[in-house]
């Protein structure tokens, strides 16, 4: 037997055991234990993705599928799949979600976009165990109240470029929101991580954030879509598959995801020379924001070394990945829930005259806004939870792994099964608080009723929750009391709104109101 015949015996005895035998197995351990409590699916080979376009096509919204599945089983507690060539659990119970979320250690992530080692590999959101701890704790200063309150002029500046085409003739036009508010978004985030002079950086002609984002997404698209790339990744997992066999689409990300390495390979070092011109050693050193952080710690850890020979342990890739992960995870996200309060305001006339006067009668100017006003709008924080309800962006988290099976009473997880942990489990159940579940209510979270804090959980919960939630809400609530001291919004009748999953959940059209500037 040939050496390519006992390889293509391989690769097919592989996908047999995958798709049969091991599927076959964790069905009838689920059945067995749990009955219709758990719902099955299949999607051999194909994937899920295709029964996602499929929901699209039929219904405008690539969820419903799910959505009537689980309002049609309102006591199942999760989804046990086959997608591709991946046995996957998902978790929709809130007590079993619950479980999972706050014994985040138990869990683990080694899957992701194509090139998510090389994008990803050194950052927070795909770091585990004790990296992702030591990680978790040398950033969060950044994303709490006080360093926010710090930068807030600059999240003030940032949005003075929302819509800034928009004619001062007082005509009222048609733009692209989400890309509006995505420049906003990915400027505050850029500034906060670089300064301000990445703004000057182009990668593949394009505008150097923007360019990050659609590769990021291209890389996210291509891993979930592509057959060659999910049976290379199911044989030699997805961080290898990446740099092996490639094909001429595969060779065309992989020189994007150099480049814009290399961008910031070199503003990394430009930085540092500047910064070892400017201080003697790195005690004299105040950060200007994140890069310096790094670059202040790496300093510390190479003068530390000469002396006592300890190992440098913060490295120049970590910043590189740390500044892709930050980008990619609070750009679109962000965006995109600025987006969907300004097409919902646009067609509720009630509530956006509610929260218009909120606006007015606690913040006398955008230009002279601080910080602190920002408490004084209930009504609009209240505003964003159900926008966020109605418009989730994220439905699951990123798929999760584990070393041993999870047992207690009433859960079991085999470590055969990928974990996909789902945000967003009680409303199409249609109960108590979530009754009249399309209509858009804000008031309904000012109900009495108690909702399960992990029934909803936009931002993930428990220690692997969001760390730039605070920074998301804060530039949110930034960006709406510019949209409406500056411009006026007017319903559009004639839109149908589509809904597709891509990296998040969002209208496939994206000028889907009128806007006019005061
Ligand atoms: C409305 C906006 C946002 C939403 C809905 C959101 C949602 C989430 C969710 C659900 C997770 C958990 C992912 C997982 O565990 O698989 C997460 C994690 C994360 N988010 Fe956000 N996010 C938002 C904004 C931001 C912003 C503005 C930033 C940074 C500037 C950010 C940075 C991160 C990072 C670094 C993680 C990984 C945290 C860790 O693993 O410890 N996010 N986000």
């Amino acid at each position: 037997m040939s050496i390519i015949q006992l390889f293509i015996g391989f690769i097919i005895g592989t996908i047999i055991y995958q798709t049969v035998i091991k599927t076959l197995y964790l069905y009838y351990v689920y059945k067995r234990r749990y009955g219709k409590d758990i719902i099955v699916l299949f999607y051999p080979v194909i994937g899920w993705y295709y029964f996602v376009n499929q929901s699209f096509k039929k219904y405008g919204d690539s969820h419903q599928f799910y959505k009537t599945l689980i309002k049609e089983n309102p006591n199942a507690k999760a989804i046990l799949a086959l997608s591709g060539f991946t046995n996957i659990i998902t978790i929709i119970d809130t007590n079993w979600v619950k479980k999972c979320l706050t014994n985040q250690h138990l869990f683990f992530k080694k899957d992701g976009p194509f090139g998510f080692d090389l994008l990803f590999g050194e950052g927070l959101l795909f770091k585990n165990k004790q990296e992702w701890k030591n990680q978790r704790a040398f950033l969060q200063g950044n994303f709490h109240f006080n360093a926010l309150m710090e930068r807030f002029q600059m999240f003030k500046d940032c949005n003075l470029q929302f819509c800034s085409e928009v004619p001062s003739n007082g005509e009222y036009v048609k733009l692209d929101y989400y890309n509006e508010a995505a420049k906003v978004s990915s400027d505050i985030i850029s500034y906060s991580f670089m300064g301000r002079s990445i703004n000057e950086i182009k990668s593949n002609q394009k505008s150097f954030s923007i360019e990050l984002i659609n590769l990021v997404k291209d890389c996210f698209v291509y891993r979930i879509t592509n057959p060659f790339f999910m049976i290379k990744a199911s044989v030699f997992g997805p961080r290898k598959s990446t740099t092996s066999f490639n094909s001429s689409t595969e060779k065309g990300l992989l020189s994007r995801i150099k480049s814009i390495n290399n961008c910031l390979y070199n503003i990394i070092e430009e930085r540092e020379q500047q910064l070892k011109k400017k201080y003697k050693n790195h005690n004299e050193m105040v950060p200007a924001n994140f890069l310096d952080m790094y670059l202040k710690e790496i300093w510390k850890q190479e003068e530390e070394n000469k002396e006592s020979k300890n190992k440098i342990t913060l490295t120049r890739k970590e910043i590189v990945n740390q500044y892709i992960t930050v980008i990619f995870a609070g750009t679109d996200t962000t965006s995109h829930l600025i987006g969907n309060i300004l097409f919902e305001l646009s067609r509720n006339p009630d509530v956006y005259q509610r929260l218009q006067k909120e606006i007015d009668d606690n913040i006398l100017s955008f230009e002279n806004m601080k910080y602190e006003d920002l408490n004084n709008l209930p009504y609009l924080r209240l505003v964003i939870k159900e926008t966020q309800r109605l418009y989730p962006a994220i439905f699951y988290l990123f798929g999760r792994f584990m070393d041993k099976s999870y047992t207690d009473e009433d859960l079991f997880i085999s470590k055969d099964l990928e974990v996909q942990i789902r945000l967003v489990s009680q409303q199409e159940k249609q109960s108590g608080l979530f009754s009249d579940i399309q209509k858009f209510n804000p008031d309904r979270y000012n109900s009495t009723d108690k909702e399960d804090p992990y029934d909803f959980i936009p931002f993930s919960a428990g220690p692997r929750n969001c760390i730039g939630q605070y920074l998301a809400l804060i530039e949110t609530k930034v960006a709406i009391v510019y949209a409406l001291k500056k411009f006026h919004l007017k319903k559009r009748d004639d839109y149908e709104l589509k809904m597709f999953q891509e990296f998040v959940y969002s209208p496939v059209e994206k000028d889907l109101f009128y806007i006019k500037r005061k």
